[in-house]
């Protein structure tokens, strides 16, 4: 079954066509990657399920909820949860708290943060954050400052700041990006693993062996444009996806 339908969104910046008739659907479950070459897309699409950007045509509907004219933080309370390029840390505090403070604007909304919670409540917010960071090995440096973590860590970091929110749909862009090929590898072996097949993954990724990795599914943008949807072994011997890579190129 299908969690995040996307039909016919259209997308232009001052006269440039960014996204054109895009129809796309998500199984419940899976990893679904986009691909794409530069400027094909890809980020503009992400921003429109996001809420950042509101498409100029079409719909996107998220478990049966659509997700048009909805803010960041409405779409982020029905169930999306994003990983940046960058990661969005609060580099000054330690990673307990990193994790602690979206769990908490999870079940009390954001605007609570600040505000009044019972200890017996912090206890077993804490608990949970620290089996956060269990899950993505971060657990035994807990009480070191965020701002200091290497790139890798950042980036699982954020992953266990998503996770405690109980995502159902997992967006990551670029989780690898700017990674040498061991913290790459970890990265694939840890997605692969969280969530366990209840959480449903967006992936969009330039490194082939990541999509190849991860993805049960691909669509393929190309000028905003979905020229490909099916199964990696399908798009990778399609001419048309190889074509919109450098003309022709292997992948
Ligand atoms: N805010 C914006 N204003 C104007 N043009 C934009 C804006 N955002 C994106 N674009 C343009 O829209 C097109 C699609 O960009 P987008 O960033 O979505 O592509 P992409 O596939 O994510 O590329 P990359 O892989 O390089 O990140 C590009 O031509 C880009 O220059």
């Amino acid at each position: 079954m299908a969690i995040l339908h996307v039909k016919g969104v259209g997308k232009n910046f001052a006269g440039l066509r960014a996204l054109n008739d895009v129809n796309l659907s998500v199984e419940e479950g899976g990893v679904h990657a986009i691909i794409g070459p530069n400027g094909a897309g890809k980020s503009t699409l992400l921003n429109c399920f996001v809420g950042r950007l509101t498409p100029d045509s079409g719909s996107v509907t998220f478990a049966g909820r659509s997700l048009i004219g909805l803010s960041p933080h409405e779409i982020n309370q029905a169930g999306v949860a994003r990983v940046f390029q960058t990661p969005e840390i609060f580099p000054e505090l330690n990673l307990l708290d990193n994790v602690i403070i979206p769990a908490l604007a999870r079940r009390d909304g954001a605007f609570a943060v600040n505000g009044w919670s019972r200890a017996d409540q912090q206890h077993e917010l804490r608990d949970r954050a620290l089996h956060m960071l269990e899950d993505v090995e971060l657990a035994d440096k807990r009480h070191l400052q965020a701002g200091n973590l290497s790139r890798g860590d950042k980036r699982r970091l954020e992953l266990a700041m998503c996770l405690v929110q109980d995502p159902l749909l997992l967006l990551l862009d670029e989780p690898t990006a700017g990674m040498s090929r061991a913290d790459t590898n970890s990265t694939i072996d840890l997605l692969q693993r969280i969530g366990g097949g209840k959480v449903t993954k967006i992936i969009i990724e330039h490194d082939m062996h990541v999509v190849f990795s991860l993805a049960d599914r691909i669509s393929v943008l190309a000028q905003g444009t979905v020229i490909a949807e099916g199964e990696p072994e399908a798009i990778r011997g399609d001419p048309r996806v190889q074509e919109a890579y450098l003309g022709g190129a292997h992948l």
